[in-house]
């Protein structure tokens, strides 16, 4: 089995004549939790989407360069909503579909064409077992799922997306729209998630990239200024606009 789920070379990325990201080199190691960090934006998103061919979708993207997961390059060989479903995305804002609990977690599976009620129960329970939201919704699986609390909307749509059994879990902040107990809830979260999956995560805010990424890259202005472990990048950082930001220069 290759070591780095994701390894980058030379990419570019251009929004019409904008030039979002600049010769990007990096490796994003398997079943480790990867931090994006910098200021607004410096490119983290567009990085992230670059990871499951998002920014596919958008028109005037012109992209260079090798993106290679498990050895693929995914912009020449892959298929792309085969790529999606090894790659899950959580978004900023918790997007659960207007259904049931079940229904929601459920849902990418049937479209698939499974049917059998035993096995997608079960798929469901796991899923929800493994976004530590199993305990707190097993007795109104068939509740809709905007009667839940924000950080639980959250929590429903990563078992949303685990229930697909991606390789791969994109966040893209996906907890700068909760309080701080739903944000804890999350984090441990991450600590379990990294033995099932590769995760990688955008996120603003410095705590939270040290509490739970192994590895950090961070940005600015298009460029990957440094990567590493993340208790490197924070406590002797190599570049001094890394060592700026991180002691609150700027941002
Ligand atoms: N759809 C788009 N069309 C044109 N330009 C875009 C688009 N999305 C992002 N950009 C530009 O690309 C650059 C990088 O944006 P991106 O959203 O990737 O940064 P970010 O670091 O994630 O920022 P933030 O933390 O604010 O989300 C910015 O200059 C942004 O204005």
């Amino acid at each position: 089995m290759i070591m780095n789920t994701f390894e980058i070379n030379d990419l570019d990325l251009y929004y019409g004549d904008t030039q979002a990201l600049k010769s990007i080199e990096l490796v994003i190691p398997r079943n480790q939790v990867t931090a994006f960090i910098g200021p607004s934006g410096c490119g983290k998103s567009t990085l992230l989407r670059t990871l499951n061919r998002m920014n596919d979708l958008i028109a005037g993207v012109k992209i260079s360069g090798e993106v290679k997961m498990d050895g693929a390059d995914i912009y020449a060989d892959v298929d792309v909503r085969k790529l999606r479903m090894r790659c899950g995305m959580v978004f900023q804002k918790a997007n659960p579909f207007p259904m049931s609990i079940y229904e929601n977690v459920a849902y990418g599976q049937k479209a698939q064409g499974l049917k059998d009620k035993f096995q997608l129960d079960s798929i469901v329970e796991e899923a929800l077992r493994k976004a530590a939201l199993w305990e707190e919704v097993k007795d109104r699986l068939h509740s809709h799922a905007f009667g839940l609390s924000g950080g639980q909307q959250q929590r429903l749509c990563i078992a949303r997306t685990i229930a697909m059994r991606p390789d791969v879990i994109l966040m893209d902040e996906p907890t700068s729209a909760l309080d701080p107990i739903a944000t804890a809830r999350i984090e441990e979260l991450m600590e379990d998630l990294r033995r099932d999956f590769t995760v990688v995560i955008v996120t603003h805010s410095m705590a939270q990239a040290r509490r739970i990424a192994d590895k950090t890259a961070f940005f600015l202005m298009g460029e990957l200024v440094e990567h590493g472990d993340t208790e490197q990048i924070f406590n002797a950082p190599q570049d001094k606009r890394t060592h700026g930001y991180i002691t609150g220069d700027f941002g």
